[in-house]
């Protein structure tokens, strides 16, 4: 568990990055766009924009062949932004490698509880079925997370995941959504204080509302995918990030930013990976 110290009447801000899809070599692309250019053009680009925030969490996919490397890649861009680092596996995570190279970095942070001030907290769970593109929550997951929104009622509370809960409206992209999103329901519908769920992988914005909470998932720093399409399908919306404001009345303020200052374009005849 982790305490951000905040004025109580402070809004907690931070910045959300997911599925760069880094590589052990930096020339590696994934769908014709190089994954270590396009993230750090993300990175760099969120150093230039001058928010104040105070940490940054990588939502999952962070590399895509399993490399110690590429978790490295990871870490040499992300670290001159010189903020704490939060994070979850997403289903092309290989956990042992990317456990063991974040725990040799001193602002990367293996904390799934986050108590922010006296307001907020942020749950981060695990929907990997290692091998395969889809999620799961474990009954251990499913579990751990009933047992924080029980013991810390009073907090309002952001819970994050890789897999996305609602349809893309895309046959080949909703059958890797979350399997067992009915179970996560019914524990988030037993309290009061849920506010929001926060979630990547479908390399895409969605803000929407889903079963009555306010559903985030924020687009890839590299390639993306266009909704809306029952066949594999490329967009050539750019890279992005997403800011996320907890608010001390509950309720959460955000935008999603594309970079603005380069363009990553993929190879729109790629079938897939
Ligand atoms: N053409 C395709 N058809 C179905 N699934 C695909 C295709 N191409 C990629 N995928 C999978 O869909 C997943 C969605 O995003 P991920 O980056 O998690 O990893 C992707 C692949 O595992
Ligand atoms: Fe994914």
């Amino acid at each position: 568990m982790v305490e951000c110290i905040n004025r109580d009447d402070e809004q907690i801000r931070f910045i959300q990055i997911t599925d760069p899809h880094l590589f052990k070599e930096k020339t590696g692309e994934l769908l014709g766009i190089n994954t270590y250019n396009s993230f750090r053009q993300v990175v760099n680009e969120i150093q230039q924009s001058e928010t104040d925030y105070q940490f940054v969490l990588a939502t999952g996919d962070l590399v895509q062949d399993s490399s110690e490397e590429g978790y490295l890649n990871f870490c040499h861009i992300i670290h001159p932004l010189g903020k704490p680092v939060y994070w979850i596996p997403g289903n092309h995570d290989f956990q042992p490698v990317m456990r063991k190279v974040f725990a040799q970095q001193s602002y990367i942070y293996a904390d799934k509880h986050l108590l922010l001030g006296d307001k907020w907290q942020v749950l981060l769970l695990d929907s990997q079925v290692y091998g395969v593109p889809h999620g799961e929550l474990s009954q251990y997951q499913l579990d751990w997370l009933d047992e924080k929104l029980q013991e810390y009622q009073e907090y309002y509370s952001l819970i994050v995941l890789h897999h996305h809960l609602l349809s893309t409206n895309s046959v080949w992209l909703d059958q890797h959504n979350l399997r067992n999103a009915h179970e996560l329901l019914h524990i988030l519908q037993k309290y009061e204080n849920v506010r929001g769920i926060l979630h990547g992988h479908i390399h895409q914005q969605v803000d929407a509302q889903w079963n009555g909470y306010q559903l985030m998932c924020t687009p890839a720093t590299g390639v993306q995918f266009k909704p809306d399409n029952n066949v594999f399908t490329l967009d050539t919306l750019q890279p992005a990030w997403r800011e996320i404001s907890l608010m001390p009345d509950g309720t959460i303020e955000t935008q999603v930013h594309r970079i603005q200052q380069a363009k990553f374009l993929p190879n729109m005849h790629e079938l897939g990976y």
